[in-house]
């Protein structure tokens, strides 16, 4: 026995599908008006006998463009048992849309409920259930299974088809007492009244399930599909937020906003600069923090279920979140390995992105070579990977010409016909007829309107509704010029607003705020995949990305040994690492400068070589990290790849020294391995630093202008140019130079180079002195490399903290 919970049929015509207990009954919609209900009096579409749910006038539908809208009862007079999408109950005086796929239900009870799905005209292919509920009582076989692409033939199963549910999610098996265990099996988790369950669960009757976007309610008789998350409504109850700003006082930058959008609307978020658009987005979205005021999504708190909601919501930021030195393809290929269960055709779903975003003739190419609207594309692209029913952009087409941003905006037009819900954030408002509704926000975070674009214009008291006065509108709210009158222009508008119709039938009769929920949902990320499939998939990719970066590889790679020639050949004449006999007084001065210039070179080619790693990609971090990056992958990944060229520029460092200088006598370890060591540890404690640093600055210039801040206390403490006593020498000990210049010194004995003291000759002090930093003993030799590797340690450490504050949820 298998419900299928996904057909892809063809209709033609628009029409309504009741489903009553198993029984279906098909009404096709052709006039401008029709009325469903109970008996022929009144309703030109009537249901069977029996079918006691639906009242004498049940709904009402008007024709709405292609589409219907549906009002429940008369137009005026509520039905009895009302019509609910999502549970929320439908206005009886706004309605609600009508789109392809949407599902509404006459009445609430489990038992006595009807399903009323709307097809829409047209050749598009349509997704939904044909079966909502599945009997567990009586069942032959076992387990039932969950999944998005079973083989079935011995099961049970259910089938629910969603990118973000596994081919085989989870199982129900019966407990030998009447009850049943939820086993789950996916990646993306399976959640159980809110919370993430560990691998088995013990079902209790009213328990709810959701998997991916299907929310399911178990009771021991039956599992029963309650929505399959296919249409998204937002219902935004007075938002405001306010910040600290000079002098400990607050300042609001959203002020009691409340609005409503609807499942399939496309809703843009206008107005002047730093009116508080980008906040309302990130707001609406769970991002940003709010003082008061909750944002619901089908009912539901969208803070207390935001583990749930996650993976519905796709977010275009403003920054692109897309690598510029990956071909497109591998862009889409990469974000479906990280985004979507392993057992996910990641070539199949590359092809139908491209298609869709209409990327498919330049899919080979890199993204530096796009234009600003294709890499736009690339950015939806990658996020409606997950299928996402909730859609929210910051300014997709800020820096596009007229003819990009039509476009553009023609494709977020056909994302909400699918049945998405889309908000975006704009300040080209040429296309902003395409919009269902448009929010104009005033300085200060106030609402100064929300509805249709058109009316707008009215309510503005602009010549006439004609779009080209849109402008205008920003004018008019910015009249006064000084910021005192513009504040005082935005509050009457805002107050106009509040009082208007408008506001009365776009807010105040369509808001729904749900139900405070009893649970909060774990908010902690969990990878959707393992942690060390996801430090392969973003080491692969950064070192894909590493070896496209010629030139900073080679100049990494080469520098050194460039610097260490140019030494070598200025000092041909001398061999500076070993011992002469007789000593001579100049020998321990000159082989410490020789020192010094290794450690520099090993601590400046590891700062500057990766101290723009992690700022560079933040605007990708912070998005891959909302979905399900994990701080140790990512940060592993970096370290992994930079070992990995630390080791090719040791091995160049150290094969142009043995070139350079002639070796000195074998001391307490052959000076090739030595040094290898001693310079590895050096450059991965530059290294760790410079990602540490990289973590911790806002931009790839400031973490260019911090590196000489660095390298300074680097040269000035490390022991070499002046003798550190008392505190400089304890601040010598938080450089990588002193350690270094330890282990270098103990590895070649540099205090044995001194010249032994004749009685009655001059005393050498002044120029050179025996230092226990360079006493050659293993010792000492084991100290200093322990110690650049706590160096390295505690940057790492600190460079994970850094990422893991950056954390908006
Ligand atoms: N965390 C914060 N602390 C203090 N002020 C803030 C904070 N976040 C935003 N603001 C201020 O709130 C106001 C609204 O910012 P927001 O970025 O939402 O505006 P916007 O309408 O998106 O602007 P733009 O169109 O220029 O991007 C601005 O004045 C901004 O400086």
């Amino acid at each position: 026995m298998t419900a299928r919970f996904d057909e892809t049929l063809f209709r033609p015509q628009p029409f309504l599908e009741l489903e009553n207990q198993g029984q279906r009954l098909r009404l096709d919609l052709e006039k401008l008006e029709h009325r469903l209900g109970r008996g022929r009096e009144w309703a030109d579409l009537d249901v069977p006998i029996g079918w006691e749910v639906v009242s004498r006038k049940q709904a009402t539908l008007r024709k709405e463009g292609e589409d219907y809208r549906i009002f429940d009862g008369d137009g005026s007079t509520p039905s009895r048992n009302g019509i609910f999408l999502d549970r929320v109950r439908i206005n009886p005086t706004e309605g609600c849309v009508l789109r392809d796929g949407i599902q509404l239900e006459i009445g609430l009870s489990p038992h006595n409920r009807i399903t009323l799905t709307y097809y829409h005209p047209g050749d598009r292919p349509v997704s939904l259930p044909s079966n909502r509920r599945l009997g567990l009582r009586n069942l032959k076989q076992w387990p039932v299974q969950i999944g998005r692409a079973l083989r079935t033939d011995d099961y049970s199963s259910m089938e629910l088809d969603a990118p973000t549910v596994s081919r085989l999610h989870a199982t129900i098996y019966p407990d030998g007492k009447g009850g049943h265990v939820l086993q789950d099996l996916s990646t993306n988790g399976t959640f159980v009244d809110g919370q993430r369950i560990s691998k088995r669960f013990q079902l209790r009757n009213g328990n709810r399930i959701n998997i991916g976007p299907f929310t399911l309610a178990y009771s021991p008789d039956s599992l029963e599909l309650l929505d399959s998350g296919s249409q998204i409504r937002l219902d935004v109850d007075r938002l405001t937020r306010k910040v600290k700003i000079k002098g400990g006082a607050e300042k609001a930058i959203l002020n009691d906003i409340s609005l409503v959008i609807e499942p399939g609307q496309l809703v843009a978020l206008v107005g002047g600069s730093g009116a508080g658009k980008s906040t309302l987005m990130k707001s609406l979205l769970g991002i940003e923090r709010v003082s008061s005021g909750t944002v619901y999504l089908n009912g539901d708190n969208l803070r207390q279920n935001w583990a749930l909601y996650r993976s519905q919501i796709g977010y275009v930021p403003q920054d692109d979140i897309v690598h510029p030195d990956l071909r497109v393809e591998e862009v889409i290929a990469y974000a479906c390995k990280l985004r979507l269960p392993p057992d996910t055709d990641v070539r199949q779903i590359v092809e139908t992105t491209l298609e869709q975003i209409k990327l498919t003739h330049v899919r080979t190419n890199f993204i530096r070579n796009l234009s600003g609207g294709q890499r736009k594309r690339v950015s939806i692209g990658v996020e409606l990977l997950a299928d996402p029913k909730l859609f929210f952009l910051d300014e997709p087409t800020s820096g596009l010409d007229p003819g990009l941003d039509k476009e553009m905006m023609r494709l977020l037009r056909e994302l909400a016909d699918q049945g998405r819900t889309v908000v975006l954030v704009t300040h080209a408002t040429a296309n902003i007829e395409v919009c269902d509704r448009i929010t104009f926000m005033g300085r200060g975070g106030k609402l100064c309107y929300f509805g249709p674009p058109k009316e707008a214009l009215s309510f503005f008291d602009m010549p006439s509704e004609d779009l080209k006065y849109f402008s205008d509108i920003y004018i008019k709210l910015d009249q006064g010029g000084a910021p005192a009158q513009v504040v005082q222009t935005v509050n009457n508008w805002s107050q106009r607003y509040h009082q208007s119709p408008q506001y009365q039938k776009y807010v105040t009769r369509q808001l729904k705020p749900g139900e405070e929920s009893k649970f909060k949902t774990d908010d902690r990320i969990h990878t959707g995949i393992s942690p060390l499939k996801q430090l392969w998939l973003l080491s692969k990719r950064y070192l894909q990305l590493v070896l496209r970066d010629r030139s900073s590889i080679i100049f990494s790679l080469v520098s050194g040994p460039i610097a260490i020639a140019l030494t070598a050949w200025i000092l041909k004449d001398e061999t500076p690492l070993n011992k002469l006999d007789p000593a001579e007084i100049t020998q321990g001065p000159l082989a410490l400068k020789l020192l010094f210039i290794f450690s520099c070179i090993g601590i400046w080619v590891g700062l500057s070589s990766s101290v723009r790693e992690i700022v560079k990609e933040a605007a990708i971090y912070a998005r891959e990290r909302l979905i399900n990056l994990g701080l140790f992958s990512y940060l592993g990944s970096k370290v992994l790849i930079r070992s990995g060229l630390v080791i090719l520029q040791t091995l160049l460092v150290t094969a142009t020294v043995l070139i350079g200088f002639k070796a000195p006598e074998y001391n307490l370890m052959p000076w090739a391995l030595g040094l290898g060591v001693t310079t590895f540890l050096t450059l991965f404690a530059s290294v760790s630093l410079s990602l540490m640093i990289s973590a911790a600055v806002k931009n790839e210039n400031e973490a260019n202008s911090i590196l000489p801040l660095i390298m300074i206390p680097q040269i000035i403490l490390s022991g070499v140019l002046f003798e550190l006593k008392g505190i400089s020498a304890k601040l010598g000990w938080l450089t990588i130079s002193r350690w270094s210049m330890g282990a270098y010194g103990s590895l070649i004995d540099v205090n044995d180079m001194i010249p032994s003291k004749t009685p009655g000759a001059p005393s050498f002090d002044d120029i050179f002195t025996a230092s226990s930093v360079y006493d050659a003993t293993w010792k000492n030799l084991g100290l200093n490399w322990g110690i650049l590797l706590l160096h390295s340690a505690v940057y790492l450490i600190v460079a994970l903290i850094l990422q893991k504050r950056k954390d908006i949820v």
